[in-house]
């Protein structure tokens, strides 16, 4: 579900998305299930465990990466329930994402994944009878209230959709639109900014040649890269993808993917997939959903390898889908 968004809707999204088109670990390995909040506990819960080891070396290590500082929380939720009409979608989801990280959100078709993503940035509020309550932090300030500046605030908290959606305008003015509309002038700055994001998105090589010519004369996976360096030009710190690589072959997959890695330490990742294969591939940490609940959440490798709740462990056995 990643295609109601359409137009004008999502105006501003770091330049990622239709942007006001013109046309058209470290931590928490101790953490129970449904305990989002990771973070001091497990280290208090590391220290104590390295006070009875016998080798002197491994319980250096063992404390030193126990007090390791917290990944920095750059978005958080608390508590946010979502609502379409009298449908309550989404009930109260508590998680935080960190910098440098990937947060994979899994789960069955309809169990809101797509309505959790979409809150982050409060995109939601472009949906007619939807209403989002609950706290979303951004760098610590509750976003999720009438007074906040949609323009602004996706410009930090970017988005990437399922089909690649460029403008219909040239490459290079794909990337300089939004920059250009936020007040960056000079062609000297907005050609730097060009390479800089088409770098990013591992495409500079591929089009260096051909800024000025249609964004459409590009593959679907140049266009999704494209769409990735429209949001990068924005330099957001946080990257929301909605199944960005349904529409996309594996090779392209792959890039992307390679792509987020590349790009994710400077900024928190979250991608809605259906792919299991992929969240294994490409997070750090997972959240499950289920019928509008959030079941599960930890470090990848666990949910993959040890879930503890039973409707995830049939979800990732195939017992439905
Ligand atoms: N624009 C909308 N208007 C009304 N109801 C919606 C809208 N978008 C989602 N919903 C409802 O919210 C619930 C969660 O849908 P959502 O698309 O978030 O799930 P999802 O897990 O992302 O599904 P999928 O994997 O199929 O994309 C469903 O009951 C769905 O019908």
């Amino acid at each position: 579900m990643s295609d109601v968004i359409t137009g004008e809707a999502a105006a501003g999204s770091a330049g990622a998305s239709t942007a006001a088109a013109p046309d058209g670990n470290g931590l928490g390995t101790t953490a129970p299930a449904a305990q989002p909040m990771s973070g001091s506990a497990g280290i208090a819960g590391g220290v104590s465990a390295a006070a009875g080891t016998s080798s002197a070396a491994s319980e250096l290590g063992r404390v030193a990466a126990a007090v390791a500082p917290a990944p920095e929380v750059v978005l958080e939720t608390r508590d946010v329930n979502v609502f379409y009409g009298d449908n309550h979608a989404l009930h109260n989801t508590s998680l935080a994402f960190h910098k440098g990280e990937i947060t994979a959100l899994i789960g069955p078709s309809g169990c809101g994944k797509s309505t959790f993503l979409r809150s982050l940035n409060l995109m939601n509020r472009e949906i007619r009878g939807c209403r989002v309550e609950g706290e979303i932090l951004y760098g610590g300030r509750n976003v999720n209230t009438r007074e906040e500046n949609l323009y602004e605030l996706r410009r930090s908290i970017g988005m990437v959709f399922q089909q690649p959606n460029p403008f219909h305008k040239t490459i290079y003015e794909n990337i300089v639109f939004a920059p250009k509309r936020h007040g960056l002038r000079g062609k000297d700055n907005l050609d730097a900014l060009v390479e800089e994001s088409l770098r990013g998105a591992a495409l500079w090589d591929e089009v260096k040649d051909k800024l000025h010519q249609s964004a459409f004369s590009l593959s679907g996976g140049q266009q999704q890269r494209l769409c990735i360096a429209r949001t990068l030009a924005m330099h957001p710190d946080v990257i929301l993808f909605d199944e960005p690589c349904s529409a996309l072959d594996p090779i392209s997959t792959l890039a992307i993917e390679e792509l987020m890695h590349s790009v994710v330490r400077d900024r928190a990742i979250v991608i809605v997939t259906h792919n299991m294969e992929q969240a294994s591939r490409v997070s750090n940490r997972t959240a499950f959903f289920y019928m509008g609940d959030m079941v599960e959440y930890g470090e990848t490798d666990q949910i993959f390898q040890r879930p503890r709740d039973k409707r995830l462990n049939d979800y990732l056995t195939g017992m439905f889908s």
